[in-house]
């Protein structure tokens, strides 16, 4: 019971393994992709009392020393410091070339442990364990990883590509609900900006979605990381389209960086920048009054906030001027055009922009 989604990227192509109690074939798959030796298994306190147990004797079974790399649980960690921490026990641990990181938890251990392994001895390979739904079904994926600034969200990072991506379902059983809900917020995107016919399966299954059910799980899982892959492997540096898989994200970032990276979830403060952004489409002329409340709907439906919170315009502007969208001419902004697709285009004037949100003015 499992589904297979390749990211086509050439000689750096990977499996995306999709299936319900499979973590225990991680040591195995690890062998099969000719990963070397020795797995630094990067996790936190909470998924590794769960999980590590498990991913550990599959690893060593398979023939490989296991270094445990233990980093703080939370997005208020996702910095220079528990970086910083990632290296010095990779030192202390002796990994060599010969060595990979397994990232065992959720998009923050995935972007923090990727960026490790894309700097670390100036890049090794690794693999992407997503333990939350958001990370199996968006952060996994594709490559980018990074952490951090005080001052804006993933300022830095690079771009590297996972070896494999191994998601097993059942770790969803035991993931807190706000968490869960979050996760739904990055498959509404997928919906909303690339995929009508996604949108309306949403739309017609949250109740199977609030209750976990193993199989739609497996579908929406699948189906999103065949979305994310279709865009990667044509800009997989975000050059121009990728940057769709921002939508929601100019605002939801705003939001995380203005509330300390504390108050909201990443997957609430996108599903709060997919609402202003859907109100946005309608102002811009790209879609209707019903499509921006049909947005709304799902997103409620599913329990995510979709209002904004207020702070000083100058601080919005100061967030916005930071996303990586922005450049000389103006901020490159995602709007649905309609349901289940996009538009970019180059907003110059964020004060309006802002305005058009409920702020200023
Ligand atoms: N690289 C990308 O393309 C990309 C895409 C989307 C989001 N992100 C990043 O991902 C991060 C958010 O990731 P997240 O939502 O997974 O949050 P997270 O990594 O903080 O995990 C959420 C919480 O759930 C716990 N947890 C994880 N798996 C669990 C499980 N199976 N059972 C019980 N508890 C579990 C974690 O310990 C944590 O407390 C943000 O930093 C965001 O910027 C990156
Ligand atoms: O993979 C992408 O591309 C995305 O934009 C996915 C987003 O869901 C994710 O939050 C990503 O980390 C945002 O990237 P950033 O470049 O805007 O920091
Ligand atoms: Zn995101």
């Amino acid at each position: 019971m499992g589904e297979i989604v390749t990211v086509g990227l050439g000689d750096r192509s990977y499996r995306v393994q999709v299936g319900t109690g499979t973590l225990p074939q991680i040591g195995p798959l690890c062998h099969a992709v000719g990963l070397g030796k020795r797995a630094a298994v990067v996790t936190n306190p909470t998924v590794g009392a769960l999980y590590l147990p498990t991913v550990k004797a599959s690893l060593e079974a398979a023939g490989f020393g296991v270094l445990e790399v233990e980093i703080a649980d939370g997005e208020q960690y996702k910095n220079s410091d528990t970086l910083n921490s990632i290296y010095d026990r990779l030192i202390e641990g002796g990994v060599t070339r010969d060595g990979f990181i397994v990232a065992l938890g959720g998009g923050v251990v995935g972007d923090m442990a990727g960026y490790a392994a894309a700097t670390f001895l100036r890049g090794i390979p690794f693999v992407q364990v997503p333990t939350t739904l958001l990370a199996q079904v968006d952060s996994s994926v594709g490559g980018k990883t990074g952490i951090n600034h005080p001052r804006g969200k993933n300022l830095i990072g690079a771009f590297h590509q996972p070896r494999l991506v191994l998601v097993d379902t059942e770790t969803l059983k035991t993931l807190p609900e706000r968490e869960y809900l979050a996760g739904l917020a990055e498959v509404v995107k997928y919906g909303v900006a690339l995929d009508r016919t996604f949108y309306e399966l949403l739309e017609a299954n949250t109740t199977p979605l609030l209750r976990r059910d193993q199989d739609i799980l497996r579908t929406i899982i699948a189906r999103s990381c065949a979305i994310k892959a279709g865009i990667v492997e044509q800009d997989e540096r975000e050059g121009g389209l990728r940057a769709v898989l921002n939508y929601g994200h100019t605002l939801g970032h705003a939001v995380e960086t203005l509330t300390g990276y504390r108050q909201y979830l990443h997957g609430e403060a996108v599903a709060i920048g997919m609402a202003r952004a859907a109100q946005l489409s309608v102002a811009f002329g790209y879609a209707s009054e019903a499509d921006a409340a049909r947005v709304t709907a799902l997103l409620t439906a599913l329990n995510l906030p979709v209002v904004l919170p207020v702070f000083p315009l100058a601080q919005y502007l100061d967030a916005l001027l930071k996303d990586k969208k922005s450049r000389d001419q103006g901020l490159n902004f995602v709007f649905n055009r309609g349901i289940g697709g996009y538009t970019i285009a180059t907003v110059s004037d964020l004060q309006d922009l802002l305005a058009r949100c409920g702020l200023g003015g």
